[in-house]
């Protein structure tokens, strides 16, 4: 097994470390400095008959995801694990999705799918609305933080690096969707922000054709961080609770 890399400023290990598999080595992270992020896990993007399934993509891959997400939370929450929500929207008057001044307005297919289909307007991503509620199964718990953006990226215009560095968090665990826009938006960002970005490949969902699946996958482990799976994060972390 390659050695395993040393997070943070503490080498050599310490014994509070857990050691998660992960590729391209694993990785010795403490439970306390470690959060699960959750991207987006919203009607809109997991559930049929919202914004990306209306707009045409295969929304078929995301119960099986809502499921390794449930798993991975409950033995999160169980050691102490700080559980963000990241929460992707805009008021109901879409000011804060920008109008013809910004790329958002001619790139989000939630706008463009409003746009040409006009009897939708209102409905998609918008807050307060069904298309924008995080899925029923996944709903956050008391002590979890919810984060809303209006953008991709989670580290854009929101308040997620102070509330991590708050609480001395520097490893962070994508699970959510999607791999290869919100999810590697995010993590690209905290990479830029000295954060350890982990995506656990099996509880993560792309939009588009498999082709960018993988090279979502191969950005992140080639380049912006590691990638692991549900299981593997749940058998690390129960190894010995959170030292606090
Ligand atoms: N959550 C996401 O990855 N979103 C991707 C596209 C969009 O929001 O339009």
């Amino acid at each position: 097994m390659a050695r395993p890399l040393h997070a943070g400023y503490a080498v050599p290990r310490h014994d509070d470390h857990l050691v998660l598999p992960a590729r391209p080595e694993p990785l010795a992270l403490r439970a306390s400095e470690t959060a699960v992020i959750v991207v987006d896990m919203q009607n809109s993007y997991a559930s049929e008959g919202g914004y990306v399934d209306l707009a045409g993509f295969d929304v078929s891959g995301t119960a099986r995801v809502v499921e390794r997400i449930g798993t991975v939370l409950d033995a999160a929450r169980a050691v102490g694990v700080v559980v963000v929500y990241f929460q992707n929207g805009w008021d109901p008057g879409y000011v804060e999705a920008g109008g013809p001044g910004s790329p958002n307005w001619h790139k989000s297919n939630a706008l463009k799918t409003m746009r040409a289909r006009p009897e939708l307007d209102g409905t998609l991503l918008a807050k307060g609305g069904w298309d924008y509620d995080i899925v029923r199964e996944l709903k956050p718990k008391p002590g979890d933080i919810v984060i809303p953006k209006t953008r991709y990226s989670g580290f854009f215009n929101t308040n997620i690096d102070s509330v991590l560095r708050a609480r001395g968090i520097r490893n962070l665990v994508f699970v959510g969707v999607a791999t290869n826009v919100c999810v590697e938006s995010s993590l690209r960002d905290a990479f830029h922000l000295e954060y350890f970005g982990v995506v656990l490949e099996d509880a993560v969902n792309h939009l588009g054709p498999d082709f960018v699946r993988e090279a979502s996958l191969y950005n992140v482990e080639t380049f912006f961080g590691w990638v692991s799976t549900a299981a593997d994060f749940c058998g690390a972390i129960s190894q010995r609770p959170a030292s606090l």
